[in-house]
């Protein structure tokens, strides 16, 4: 049962009851998500007043320079989350490899992991364009009271149990699913309280915006650009409309609101791409398809592969399902 303006601590114990045999672990996960992005959401809005915009001065394990709003996203999220013993293993865009939690003796009884890009979109970060983070949770599949190993980590996104985003722009939502349709909740700043304004929330099956970084054009495969040029032809419902934010969250949010796709196709500069599976490509799938869209490489189901690496990069094709379809068929006559 949603209410519309339900508070978020509300939908959660609510909604408990969806999980047969709930222990109560996956709320208070949930719970400690929705903390650790009222933190961040401080951070970043008062990033052009506070010396937290730029870079920290290292790389990370992308070979990406870390920002300083990546660290303390990143901190925050494991601290807030680590504290609360309600996991056994997280990992990060920013951590290059996994962190294996201990329960409070010694012990490993916890039975979800979780994975994270704790700030999306971080080339917009010194600009004021909306960021986001993004998160995934699974139950181990290594037996309970053992540490995690790295097959905990490297399961097929259909398995998630969880997925969401959270969006710090003009007003900051967490978006997730629980494999029970797809719901958005607004922060009020002045309670510092979520309420659900967006119930349900479904991804039009056909819509008029395409969201690609158009300046890698000349690298994509056949394929893409000549679904680009069928985006910007004169006929019936075309051209569509162009936007890019180049924050994955904000640019699938807005897509799944309005309609539309988003792409980050493999490149002569990039041979799969540049989007995490585990952590940026599985969790926006997950949403996607609970909301009636649709998610793949191009050509297999994003949600069906068989992940090798943490930090693995695949294509990435995600939104309206017609449009979603459209691409493919391109890429499959390519
Ligand atoms: O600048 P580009 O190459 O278009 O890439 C933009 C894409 O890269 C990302 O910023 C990658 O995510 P991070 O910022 O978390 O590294 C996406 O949010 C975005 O869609
Ligand atoms: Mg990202
Ligand atoms: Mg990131």
């Amino acid at each position: 049962m949603s209410r519309k303006n339900q508070t978020l601590g509300e939908f959660i114990i609510e909604n408990q009851a969806e999980f047969q045999y709930s222990s109560g672990e996956l709320s208070r996960l949930i719970n400690s998500i929705r903390l650790a992005a009222k933190v961040v959401n401080h951070e970043v809005n008062k990033a052009g007043l506070v010396d937290i915009v730029g870079a920290v001065g290292e790389t990370n394990i992308q070979g990406e320079d870390q920002q300083k709003l990546d660290v303390m996203a990143n901190d925050t999220f494991i601290r807030t989350l680590t504290n609360r013993n309600i996991l056994c293993g997280i990992a990060s865009e920013e951590n290059d490899d996994f962190i294996s939690l201990e329960g409070q003796n010694g012990d490993n009884n916890n039975k979800y992991i979780l994975l994270m890009d704790p700030l999306d979109g971080s080339s917009n970060i010194d600009v004021n364009v909306s960021v986001g983070t993004i998160f995934s949770i699974y139950r181990r599949v290594t037996p309970p009271g053992t540490p995690v190993t790295i097959e905990d980590f490297l399961q097929p996104g259909r398995e998630q149990v969880a997925a969401g985003y959270i969006v710090y722009g003009t007003s900051t939502m967490i978006v997730y699913t629980t494999g029970h349709g797809v719901n958005g909740f607004t922060l009020n700043p002045a309670i510092g309280t979520f309420y659900l304004s967006h119930p349900n929330m479904q991804f039009p099956e056909m819509g008029n915006i395409y969201s690609v970084n158009e300046g890698n054009y000349v690298h994509f495969p056949d394929g893409v650009k000549k679904y680009i040029k069928y985006c910007q032809e004169e006929a019936e419902g075309r051209p569509y409309t162009s936007r890019y934010i180049g924050s994955l969250v904000s640019d699938i949010h807005r897509n799944m609101i309005k309609g539309g796709i988003y792409m980050y196709p493999k490149s002569s500069k990039a041979t799969n791409g540049k989007l995490r599976l585990l952590y940026e490509c599985n969790p926006m799938a997950f949403i996607a398809e609970q909301a009636g869209g649709k998610a793949s490489d191009g050509y297999t189901r994003i949600l069906d592969l068989k992940p090798t690496e943490l930090h693995e990069r695949v294509p990435f094709f995600c939104g309206s399902r017609l449009m979603v379809e459209k691409a493919e068929s391109f890429m499959n006559n390519d």
